[in-house]
């Protein structure tokens, strides 16, 4: 199975690329709607979080307050450490359970839209790694906008993550998402021919039926050497 791994900073334009090839009907896994699962009420990550920042940070209907909770993690790095340590193995465990499911399906490629993918280092668990890059005053008009934030609001968001620029670096394949939409799609449909290419060998192995047929043979090989 491949796994893509898209990724950039916050507004970037990942959720508009995700949803583009989700329409051209590839499957997606948003790493976003697994961390907001993580936190429903009485889960395990709802848990973690409440040991953390107290029951002050619930609503009055015990879900975890969100806006909140983000005013306070994207003002205060000791404090976005906590909800880190606190959140992102229940984050893993969620976004390994979707990845499972499309396994077992014998689903051929994934779409990991994973905002912090480089920083929660799972980069190395993705080929390849596609970075939706724009230039930061566009990062900042365009998340003013969309979230009706202040400029201040918006740079401490942006701050908090990885430079974009280093994510650039790091990446297989990068789309930048500066221009107009016409011009994003242009490079999504480069990026999807690349993605649909045939499997390579590695990927076969991985695949359910290349991993029942690597069983097997090491079942018959185990039983003749007894
Ligand atoms: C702090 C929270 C409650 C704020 O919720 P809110 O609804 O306002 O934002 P939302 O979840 O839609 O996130 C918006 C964007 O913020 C950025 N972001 C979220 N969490 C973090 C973080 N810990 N560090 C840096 N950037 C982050 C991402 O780019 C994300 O796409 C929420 O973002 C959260 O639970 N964050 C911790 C979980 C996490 O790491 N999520 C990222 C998924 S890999
Ligand atoms: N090429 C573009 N031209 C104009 N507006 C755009 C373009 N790409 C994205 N946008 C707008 O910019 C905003 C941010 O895009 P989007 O929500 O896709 O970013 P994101 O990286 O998924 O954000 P987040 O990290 O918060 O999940 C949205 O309002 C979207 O409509």
């Amino acid at each position: 199975m491949r796994l893509v791994g898209l990724t950039g900073g916050i507004a970037s334009g990942k959720s508009t690329v995700s949803r583009h090839l989700e329409s051209e009907g590839l499957p997606v896994v948003d790493a976003d709607k697994v961390a907001r699962v993580a936190m429903d009420k009485n889960t395990w990550g709802w848990k973690r979080v409440v040991a953390v920042f107290g029951e002050g940070i619930l609503r009055e209907d015990g879900e975890v307050d969100r806006a909140r909770l983000g005013e306070i993690i994207f003002n205060d790095p000791a404090k976005r450490g906590l909800l880190n340590r606190a959140i992102q193995p229940c984050i893993s465990l969620g976004l390994l359970y979707e990845v499972f499911k499309h396994w077992i399906q014998g689903t051929a490629v994934v779409i990991m839209d994973i905002p912090l993918l480089i920083e929660m280092k799972m980069n190395y668990l993705t080929h390849p790694v596609v970075v939706v890059w724009v230039d930061r005053a566009t990062q900042e008009a365009r998340l003013t906008k969309r979230d009706n934030s202040t400029i201040e609001q918006a740079r401490a968001r942006i701050d908090s993550q990885l430079p974009l620029d280093k994510k650039r670096d790091l990446a297989d394949y990068v789309i930048d998402n500066s221009g107009s939409l016409e011009d994003t799609i242009l490079q999504i449909q480069k990026l999807k021919t690349l993605i649909t290419a045939p499997p390579t060998w590695k990927e076969l192995a991985f695949s359910r039926f290349g991993v029942a047929a690597i069983l097997t043979a090491a079942v018959a090989l185990v039983l003749r050497l007894r």
